[in-house]
């Protein structure tokens, strides 16, 4: 699923709810270890991330930079750390529901919590940890007239896959890294590519604007110096957009598929809704067990405020190990024993370890 489905209303396609013990909301490496922490309990948890894919700030905006504060890791970029946070819950079978935000968070009568994404996936589940970092990684929308009235499969944001554009008229809206490799992609399929950016300057790297450049001598991608102003359709199909270019004449271009990349950005959504205490448009929790306002809820990572709160990756890890064994003592009624990884032959084989 693209980011574009992302803005779908959760009331459109209900599924029938997932019956969970755990929820996690944020697949950064807050809540990546929350996933892990809670398997060493015993507790497997689903996952939820607007984004396609893991890593929250870490692969999103900073991958290829280096961090120097993991203990025990002398340097790792970004990427890195989410490929080895990977690795390290890959025995917890946690379930991954990526390209979804959570929309809806409310108390069932049962004590239980209900979840609804804006995919339209429902859970039922005895515990929530919101690892939501500073919100949700959502792409920016498209402001022009006309985009509302659009039916669905015409208007894309960040498409992972560009199947759509096979054989059709194609307009990839941006200047980014990404908007360049989606119209050389789409060159090779698409009927008619069309790039269209602000200036005559595309952000990637050197291969990309050589092979884009390339493109466009041999007029297989049309590059268009604008901005959309309006979108134009029949009956809600897209026909055309009016742009705009640097002079102020206005201008039409047929087409099918659009294909926009604005960036992606943090949205703290519907979490400031949801009746949880804030302080701050932040989370406020027991530093002790990470607990909310609110029974089975529990919050970690940049989303929480409590005296003394640093927003490093380590301190998520001592969060979320707190969160785990204070949730283990809610779901089961006794306080877990603290067993090490080391000697532990029932951790041995949550870990798949042979001895
Ligand atoms: C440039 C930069 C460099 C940094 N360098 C360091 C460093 O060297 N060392 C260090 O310790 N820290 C560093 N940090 C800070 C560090 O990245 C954060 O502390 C860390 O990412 C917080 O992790 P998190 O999991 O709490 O939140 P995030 O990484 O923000 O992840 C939260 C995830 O939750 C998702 N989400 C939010 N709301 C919803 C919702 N409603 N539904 C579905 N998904 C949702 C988001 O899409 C996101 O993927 C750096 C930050 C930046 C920006």
């Amino acid at each position: 699923m693209s980011l574009s489905n992302a803005t779908t209303n959760a009331s459109l396609s209900l599924q029938p709810a997932v019956e969970t013990d755990a929820i996690i909301i944020g697949a950064g490496p807050a809540g990546l270890f929350q996933a892990f922490q809670l398997g060493l309990q015993g507790i497997q948890a689903h996952l939820i991330d607007a984004l396609p894919h893991v890593g929250g700030q870490c692969s999103q905006l900073y991958a290829h930079k280096p961090i120097y504060d993991i203990p025990g890791i002398p340097v790792c970029t970004g990427l890195e750390l989410v490929q080895l946070l990977e690795k390290q819950i890959a025995p917890m079978q946690v379930t991954r529901h990526l390209s979804q935000q959570v929309q809806t968070l409310q108390a069932l009568d049962d004590g239980r919590w209900q979840v609804g994404t804006t995919a339209g996936a429902m859970f039922h589940t005895r515990t929530v940890f919101i690892a939501a970092g500073v919100g949700a990684f959502v792409p920016k929308a498209l402001k022009a007239p006309g985009v509302d009235e659009l039916g669905t499969g015409q208007l894309h944001y960040h498409p992972q896959q560009l199947d759509m554009a096979a054989g059709r008229q194609a307009l990839v809206y941006g200047g980014d890294e990404e908007a360049v490799a989606a119209a050389i992609d789409c060159s090779s399929s698409a009927a008619r590519t069309v790039l269209m950016h602000r200036r005559d300057s595309f952000n990637a790297e050197p291969a990309q604007l050589t092979r884009l450049q390339q493109l466009r001598e041999s007029g297989a991608v049309e590059v268009l110096i604008g901005q959309i102003t309006e979108v134009r359709h029949g009956d809600g199909l897209l026909e055309s957009v009016q742009w705009m270019d640097g002079e102020g004449n206005e201008h039409l271009q047929p087409v099918e598929q659009l294909l926009v990349y604005q960036g992606i950005s943090p949205k703290l959504g519907p979490l400031t809704d949801w009746g949880l205490a804030l302080e701050r448009k932040q989370l406020a929790v027991d530093p002790a067990t990470l607990a909310t306002s609110a029974p089975g809820i529990y919050a970690i990572g940049d989303i929480v405020s409590y005296s003394g709160k640093k927003r490093l990756i380590l301190c998520a890890f001592h969060e979320a190990t707190m969160a785990a064994f204070a949730a283990a003592e809610y779901l089961q009624g006794s306080k877990p024993l603290l067993e090490y990884t080391t000697t532990s032959a029932r951790l041995h084989a949550i870990l798949g370890v042979s001895h």
